[in-house]
């Protein structure tokens, strides 16, 4: 594999600042030999907006962010940046640039040379190769650090000239391969709002592959959540949060209570749902009357000690954790071994004791259809 960040020829126009472009797949298969790695996705990145690939390891997300780029050539489908049909078009040709995990630097060339590599080689002359690189060094918080060698970096600095060596030809495009994985988790989320702030002051269009889902969740536009080489869901951070589609997603992102209930009764747009001696009212999505699934997020449950709530199910602490800021809580209960999170400066109630267990019904609990 070309191991060179800027995948981008440096066309006639390429000093000029472009405008982002849209990205689309349609039904857009990658076979290797019998393995089907994506099958038949279909999404749209539009202009500016920065969207995650997530899921699990092998679910397919670094051969389609590849795709993107041209590094790997579709089996089926259509591939469409800027409207433009791109899918037998070479790397080169596609105005895209990728940040590697491993951020590829030249250990033998300086930062400004590194930046300076990609117009050079695509014919600019050395003056304005330069005066390009020290512009996108300074974006990225560099200027000054021109004459070092990638080893005299730490990792968030060489990490910086990685996405000024994929600035530099300003594709229309931006792609980064889990660009946060060789950082340590303090750095991580420095940099993860570092290229958010990036991309939106510049409207970037970016596609970010990661498997972190609460980097995607802080970084995201919009979310891909991909299994088994397939889009599982694709929302908003918090639609996918709140409404996840199916026990995956729901699963996946953040933590969640999954409960068994029943829709008892249908009124509108809204279903009566009972689990136990609750009975909750939400947006029915499309369910029928019957046993559902519902994902409960850890912080949308209310523990009560007085017992003395009307529409409440019983339980008991099992655990409690005092983490700071939040408390977390084990409870034993008819519904199930529920994970509770409570925020605020609270003691925690001590294991053992009974509790009144009662939901947040604004958010937070979702129905799972068809599950
Ligand atoms: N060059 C290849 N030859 C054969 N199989 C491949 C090749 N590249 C990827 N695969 C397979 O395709 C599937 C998807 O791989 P891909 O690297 O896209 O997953 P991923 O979601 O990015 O995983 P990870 O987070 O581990 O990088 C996996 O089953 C993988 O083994």
């Amino acid at each position: 594999m070309n191991q060179m960040t800027s995948v981008t020829p440096l066309g006639p126009s390429a000093m000029l600042k472009k405008q982002a472009a849209s990205v689309e797949f349609r039904n857009v298969t990658k076979r290797y030999g019998s393995v089907t790695a994506v099958d038949s996705v279909s999404f749209v990145i539009e202009p500016g907006q920065l969207v995650t690939l997530l899921g699990p390891s092998g679910c397919g997300k670094t051969t389609t962010l590849r795709m993107i780029a041209g590094l790997e050539m579709a089996s089926a489908g259509q591939i469409l940046i800027g409207g433009r049909d791109v899918t037998n078009l070479s790397a080169a040709d596609r105005d895209v640039s990728m940040v590697f995990q491993s951020y590829a630097l030249f250990p033998h060339m300086s930062v400004l040379e590194n930046v300076a590599y990609g117009p050079t080689v695509q014919g600019a002359s050395k003056k304005d190769a330069v005066a390009m690189a020290m512009e996108k060094l300074s974006l990225v918080g560099l200027t000054g650090l021109e004459k070092r060698a990638p080893s005299e970096l730490s990792g968030g600095q060489q990490q910086r000239v990685a996405v000024a060596r994929a600035l530099v030809l300003e594709p229309q495009v931006l792609l980064f391969d889990e660009p946060l994985s060789n950082l340590d988790a303090k750095l991580r989320r420095r940099v993860r709002e570092d290229i958010r702030e990036l991309q939106q002051n510049l409207n970037l269009t970016v596609a970010y592959v990661t498997h972190d889902q609460e980097e995607a969740l802080a970084v995201s536009d919009r979310i891909i959540v991909m299994s088994n080489a397939r889009i599982a869901q694709t929302g908003t951070p918090r639609e996918l949060y709140e409404e996840p589609a199916d026990l995956f997603v729901a699963d996946f992102i953040g933590d969640a209570n999954i409960l068994t209930g029943a829709v008892v009764d249908l009124a509108g747009p809204q279903a009566h749902v009972q689990i136990d001696r609750l009975r909750i009212e939400l947006p029915h999505r499309g369910v029928m009357k019957g046993p559902v699934k519902l994902a409960v997020r850890p912080d949308a449950i209310f523990l009560d000690e007085t017992m003395a709530q009307p529409n409440a199910v019983s339980g008991t602490v099992r655990k409690a954790s005092y983490l700071g800021t939040q408390i977390e809580y084990e409870v034993e209960s008819p519904i199930g071994e529920l994970f509770v999170v409570q925020y605020g400066r609270k003691e925690p109630i001590a294991p053992g004791t009974p509790v009144a267990i009662s939901f947040a019904l604004q958010r937070g609990v979702a129905i799972i259809p068809g599950a």
